[in-house]
């Protein structure tokens, strides 16, 4: 049997050498860098990269083909990451250009007043978060979330709030589902405590309640709840409404789902409190508009990418965030309606603005997707 520690000293031999190689590969795409600035051409090569990696995959032993290729994947997306942030300035693309102009153009301090789109009605979570990232939100309710974009996009409002995420039911579906529809910008994003309570009209008992009406992620959230309760959950536009509805009805079986400040906005009792399933829950919200606007500190990018549907085109993707070193906070993948499987990602990354390596990524991703959409820098306000 041959011993442990002799292999492994073979593979630190075999790694040096590697290292030393690298550096050296890497020294050649300095190189290569410098000969494309002066030849004004683009760091992306693809053809040579197919043609080079052919080349490799048939040298390589059958069995370790797919690990040859994975291999100088990344060899190949280091190296254009480290020309990329030589030519980035150079070969500053579209989206580069109109994020330098938002920076610069963009007001020091977020608006305190505004005019905001929210969906639902008076008392619905998107009112508490449009709360916390304005003053004073002077705040128009609309009955879907497609009539906040829509307000935005219209110039109706100048912003919109709209729920992208919980942290126990996960994405809000329709609202991704749109962002692929509609022309807007992130440029804030918040997080809300969630709390659910069980309303009815003054007067009723908990033992009286059959059906309960909310949203469908309140009630997901709740799930346990309404299992044990032996409640019929109906899904309705918003918590608020659920709120209202349930106050306008003439019926004594009913309850809503909603937040505490809801059942004082239409005259109900809270029946029972605090009865989502985990405490610690909470939502997203982003704050829309239709210009492009960066406020001083942004220090998050959100991206909406479509990559071929082939293997390893979401590696490629993936790759390159790794290699500039930038870290993904969250990734989303969508339908994209008519096209049959393909998907949208949304990825939110974390990466100062006014890093370098920001400016490479923009610089450098649409090499790795077939469209890439730049949603907006922001921060999240707490
Ligand atoms: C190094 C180059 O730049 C890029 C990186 C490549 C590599 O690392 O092998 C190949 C092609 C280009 O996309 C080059 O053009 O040769």
């Amino acid at each position: 049997m041959e011993d442990l520690s002799d292999i492994r000293h073979e593979i630190d031999d075999i790694d040096n050498a590697i290292l030393d190689l690298f550096q050296k590969r890497m020294d050649c795409a300095e190189r290569v860098a410098a000969y494309k600035r002066t030849n004004n051409l683009p760091v992306l090569d693809r053809s040579r990269e197919r043609a080079h990696m052919a080349a490799l995959a048939d040298k390589a032993p059958e069995d370790l083909r797919t690990y040859t290729e994975v291999l100088f994947q990344l060899l190949m997306e280091a190296s254009r990451a480290r020309q990329g942030k030589r030519l980035a300035a150079e070969h500053a693309p579209k989206a580069l250009a109109a994020i330098d102009q938002a920076c610069e153009t963009t007001a020091d301090l977020f608006p305190r007043e505004a005019y905001v789109a929210c969906q639902g009605v008076e008392g619905a979570y998107s009112q508490f978060a449009a709360d916390r990232i304005f003053k004073h939100p002077l705040i128009s309710y609309f009955e879907s979330f497609e009539g906040v974009f829509r307000a935005v996009e219209t110039d109706f409002s100048r912003y919109g709030v709209l729920p992208i995420e919980n942290s126990t039911a996960g994405s809000v579906n329709k609202v991704y589902d749109l962002m692929m529809q509609h022309d807007f910008h992130i440029v804030r994003t918040t997080r809300v405590k969630i709390d659910h309570n069980l309303l009815a009209k003054p007067g009723t008992t908990v033992e009286q309640i059959h059906d309960v009406y909310s949203h469908e992620q309140a009630i997901n959230q709740c799930a346990g709840f309404i299992e044990r309760m032996g409640l019929t959950p109906h899904v309705v536009e918003n918590t608020a409404m659920a709120a209202k509805s349930v106050a306008d009805s003439d019926r004594t079986d009913v309850a809503a789902l909603s937040s505490r400040a809801c059942a004082q906005l239409y005259g109900l009792d809270v029946l029972m409190r605090d009865v989502q399933d985990r405490d610690d829950n909470y939502t997203r919200f982003a704050c829309i508009s239709k210009q492009l606007e960066i406020y001083p500190g942004a220090d998050r990018t959100s991206l909406m990418i479509v990559v071929n549907h082939r293997p390893g085109t979401l590696f490629k993707a993936l790759a390159k965030f790794y290699a500039l070193d930038i870290n993904i906070i969250k990734l989303e993948s969508r339908p994209i309606p008519g096209r049959d499987f393909e998907f949208m990602f949304y990825f939110d990354v974390e990466c100062p603005v006014t890093a370098p390596e920001f400016r490479t990524l923009m610089a450098t991703i649409g090499d790795a997707c077939e469209e890439c959409r730049y949603l907006g820098s922001y921060s999240e306000v707490l």
